[in-house]
């Protein structure tokens, strides 16, 4: 019996074009800042925060993806609690499973061809490093070291004030830890105790994409 001809569409003459390697499987996870300071018990503590900038670097890097032609979707951590995430809290097995969601999605996304920039503080290495599995050699880890102190002068919400006076419980970089990458793709801290432009750091973020072939050449 002769094989049926399947009229495939991806016949030669009309070849979809090729995009570089890995260029659809991409997570960018924007953890927060971490630095060491010496607090006044004489404990050391890394300092870290919400407020580190990370929402702004995340849309910069999006307009920057875009203006280059690149699809981009930014999945922040304060913004999916108010829906997909609303049931959870801020008890580390909530900010786990917060965390695996969010890797979840970036998947789709990523599967989708879309770069997915994750804007959360996952403050614990192990959820962190979870997510990095989930997406092998997709997973691009962006640490914002910035210090507590930067973070908690612009207190944009107000939400620092609140856990010093003891409002909040269990507030990262206050009474909860951020662990600092003990490896990371891409570090941004102050320069001479000046904080870059998100558009200087989102710069950065890009060319490293671009440098290691993450993104679709126009
Ligand atoms: N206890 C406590 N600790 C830290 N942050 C708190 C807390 N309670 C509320 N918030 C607000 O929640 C935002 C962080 O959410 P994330 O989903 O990124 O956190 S996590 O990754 O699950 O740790 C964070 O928003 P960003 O400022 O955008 O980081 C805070 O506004
Ligand atoms: N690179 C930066 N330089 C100066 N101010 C910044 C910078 N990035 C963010 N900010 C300001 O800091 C505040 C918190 O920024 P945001 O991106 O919401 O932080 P996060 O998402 O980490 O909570 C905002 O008022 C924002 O305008």
């Amino acid at each position: 019996m002769p094989t049926p001809h399947l009229n495939l569409p991806h016949s030669s003459s009309s070849k979809p074009p090729r995009l570089p390697p890995l260029a659809r499987l991409i997570v960018s996870a924007i953890s927060t800042s971490s630095s060491l300071h010496l607090s006044e018990n004489r404990h050391r503590r890394p300092s870290r925060c919400s407020i580190s900038g990370k929402s702004t670097l995340a849309c910069s890097i999006s307009r920057e993806l875009h203006s280059r032609g690149n699809l981009s979707y930014v999945l922040d951590g304060d913004n999916l609690r108010h829906g997909l995430n609303k049931n959870l809290g801020f008890e580390a097995e909530d900010r786990a499973e917060n965390i695996r969601r969010v890797g979840e999605v970036a998947k789709l996304f990523a599967d989708a061809g879309l770069v997915c920039i994750a804007s959360l503080i996952s403050p614990y290495r192990k959820d962190r490093d979870a997510c990095r599995a989930m997406l092998p050699e997709s997973f691009i880890e962006v640490f914002m070291n910035m210090p507590l102190d930067l973070c908690e002068a612009r207190d944009a919400k107000g939400l620092y004030k609140l856990a010093r006076a003891g409002k909040i419980k269990g507030f990262t970089g206050l009474d909860d830890p951020y662990e600092p990458p003990l490896k990371c793709e891409i570090e941004l801290s102050r320069r001479d105790g000046i904080c870059p432009t998100p558009g200087a750091m989102a710069g950065k973020v890009v060319s490293y994409l671009e440098e290691k072939g993450f993104l679709e050449t126009k």
